[in-house]
């Protein structure tokens, strides 16, 4: 039976400081990286292996993952990082205060910003102070100015089928390292949860989410590590 376990990274600086983060590249706080080795000796504690790992190109997630495999004795996993495991670009939202924004807009807006399925923040301003699109990591990437849920799941699922289904189906156990909203793209196709209720579903920072799969991929059961 194919073994996938997802995490959310651990708390980054702007979840802590409560700012609209996106593809922008905060770290871990203290609190983060250790809910990052806490996550590592979960795994560990409950005898998890794995063959191979996938992340975002952004540090809160690689980091999250190369801690919690340090605690496992396992950094020499082979990984792959790739920008379709980002976190869902927040658009002309990115960098601002979220109690700021709701004062501002009012809680309907911002609520449908954050929680919409397929309504984009506003669009990013080209050259402002959060654009990414001459960073070296992104390059011949065409970076989006904002991205819906809807948007997200959009490049997520691709990438799922193309290089994280094969390696499940070829009998490989998989570590997932991503970001709220890139996971709940894959929670919702693998759990099956209708468009109005992935919304709803928050993902806690650091937890491993365990999915048991049959062979066709089909989910018989998901759960947080810690609860069982
Ligand atoms: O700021 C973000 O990028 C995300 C995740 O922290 O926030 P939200 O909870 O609004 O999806």
């Amino acid at each position: 039976m194919p073994t996938l376990v997802l995490i959310r990274h651990g708390q980054s600086q702007w979840n802590l400081e409560n700012r609209f983060t996106g593809w922008w590249d905060v770290d871990v706080t203290e609190k983060g990286a250790e809910e990052a080795r806490a996550a590592g000796r979960l795994m560990r504690e409950r005898g998890l292996e794995f063959d191979r790992c996938f992340t975002s190109l952004q540090t809160r997630a690689i980091k999250t993952l190369h801690l919690a495999l340090e605690e496992m004795d396992r950094l020499w996993l082979p990984e792959e990082k790739d920008w379709h495991l980002n976190e869902r670009h927040y658009g002309g939202l990115t960098g601002l205060d979220k109690q700021d924004t709701r004062d501002r807009y009012g809680d309907e807006q911002v609520h449908i910003w954050r929680r919409s399925f397929d309504v984009p923040p506003p669009p990013m301003e080209p050259g402002g102070p959060y654009d990414l699109s001459s960073d070296p990591r992104y390059a011949g990437i065409d970076v989006p100015q904002s991205e819906s849920l809807k948007d997200t799941i959009a490049r997520v699922l691709p990438y799922w089928e193309s290089r994280i289904a094969p390696c499940l189906k070829a009998g490989e156990r998989v570590l997932i390292s991503a970001h709220g909203n890139s996971l709940r793209a894959l929670v919702k196709h693998l759990s099956n949860i209708p468009d109005d209720e992935i919304t709803g579903l928050e993902i806690p920072t650091g937890q491993p989410i365990v999915y048991e799969l049959d062979d066709t991929l089909g989910a018989t059961d998901r759960y947080y590590l810690a609860d069982r």
